[in-house]
């Protein structure tokens, strides 16, 4: 088979490498104050870092070569001396730098090891919230530079002007958390989320809070119907207690990704689980202020019991919306089997005649509720505003 020759690097089969280089001086001809404006805008500073990697060919200057090269992905593993080395995972970033979590529980503030940006395929994603790095303490002793990013999984991205923006790594499961009143249960908004965890290749899990609201019977259909189609449904309420101790067991030694609107109690779910996190909890009345002190980047939270959770604006506000039309269908984990036998190869499941997915609603295979669902989001503006190209298809 023949060898991919990718611009400024080559990969080999898990021996040496030669990659292009840059002049070091290049990466520092950024004017002083674009840093210092950026650091005040880290959405800004990801572009402007990324535009600098996109300097031409002019730019690499030098070859070296590397050994430790990861044979399965795009990253490319640098061969570090770990001797003097800690592990740890990347809990969120300051400006261009991060914080890192040594496994050993003290933490740094990290700087980036030039070498990794000039390896990286993308720089906006050398290192990103959730990776598991090799740090080398150095100086101050909460000082210390990260040598190398271990291969990731279960990446969280978003589209950003045609390129992938990583928003969190090694994302275990996506935890889904709903209502059943105040505000009223959405079971759409709980596929849309489903979507986006199938989108995204990792596990969901549905939370329906609030439970002491509403009396039993009417939640026992929902829950039945998720469980049916093989996600786990754990329903709480933080007002009584119930349900805490099987949530913190969904949670514990995973990293978790947290989802669900505003006022739904995914902040008191979490101080639920674990009380040293002592999260905000507002008013659901006051809700729709709250959000205008969030922050675009995601913040990694351990847990006492073992494990991460992390609540980010951009996974509850469908920014990973990245999602064609015609792809939504086998994001319906129980349409997938029927699709197959749809006459047309590009059917939408909605006028066409022949449709396995339409024959297995009729046939009570396919929740009317889901196939609603599955109507709404084709239906929705965020084709139009998040996939321009693709709406107007
Ligand atoms: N009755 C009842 N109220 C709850 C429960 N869980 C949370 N609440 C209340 O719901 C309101 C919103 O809770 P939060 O934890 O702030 O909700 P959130 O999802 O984190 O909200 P955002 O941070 O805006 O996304 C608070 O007043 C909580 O006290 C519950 O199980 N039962
Ligand atoms: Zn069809």
């Amino acid at each position: 088979m023949a060898k991919k020759k990718g611009k400024g690097k080559r990969k080999g089969k898990g021996g040496k490498v030669r990659v292009d280089l840059r002049r070091n001086k290049q990466t520092r001809a950024r004017d002083q104050n674009v840093t210092h404006e950026m650091l005040n805008d880290e959405v800004a500073a990801e572009d402007a870092s990324s535009s600098e990697r996109l300097s031409g060919k002019g730019s690499l200057t030098r070859r070296r070569t590397v050994v430790g090269i990861d044979d399965t992905g795009d990253q490319l593993l640098r061969s570090v001396d770990s001797e003097g080395c800690l592990s740890g995972r990347v809990t969120s970033f300051v400006g261009l730098n991060c914080n890192v979590r040594a496994d050993d529980g003290r933490e740094f503030e990290c700087t980036i090891r030039g070498m990794l940006r000039t390896l990286a395929r993308d720089s906006r994603n050398v290192v990103v919230t959730g990776d598991r790095v090799l740090i080398r303490p150095e100086g101050d002793e909460h000082q210390s530079v990260i040598e190398r990013v271990e291969p990731r999984h279960g990446v969280l991205s978003r589209n950003s002007q045609g390129r992938e923006h990583i928003i969190v790594s090694n994302i275990d499961q996506l935890l889904i958390v709903a209502s059943v009143a105040d505000p009223e249960f959405k079971p759409n908004l709980i596929d849309r989320y489903l979507v986006m965890a199938e989108r995204h290749d990792v596990k969901a899990v549905i939370c329906i809070n609030k439970i002491d609201l509403v009396d039993d019977t009417s939640l026992q259909q929902w829950a039945a119907l998720y469980a049916r189609l093989g996600y786990p449904v754990v329903l709480t309420s933080i007002a009584d207690g119930r349900g805490v101790d099987v949530l913190k067991h969904h949670l514990a030694n995973r990293q978790t990704a947290v989802s669900g609107q505003s006022g739904v109690g995914k902040s008191s779910i979490l101080n639920a689980v674990d009380q040293d996190l002592n999260l905000q909890t507002m008013d659901v009345s006051d809700a729709t202020s709250k959000g205008q002190h969030t922050t675009r980047r995601a913040r990694l939270l351990p847990l006492n019991g073992g494990g991460w959770v992390v609540d980010t604006p951009g996974i509850r506000q469908f920014e990973l919306w990245d999602i064609g039309l015609e792809e939504v269908d086998g994001y319906f984990i129980e349409f997938r089997p029927f699709i197959s036998y749809c006459r047309f190869a590009d059917c939408s499941h909605i006028h066409e005649s022949d449709c396995g997915v339409k024959n297995a609603l009729n046939a009570n295979l396919i929740a009317q509720c889901r196939y609603e669902s599955y109507l709404r989001i084709r239906d929705e503006d965020i084709f139009v505003w998040k996939n321009p190209a693709r709406g107007q298809s």
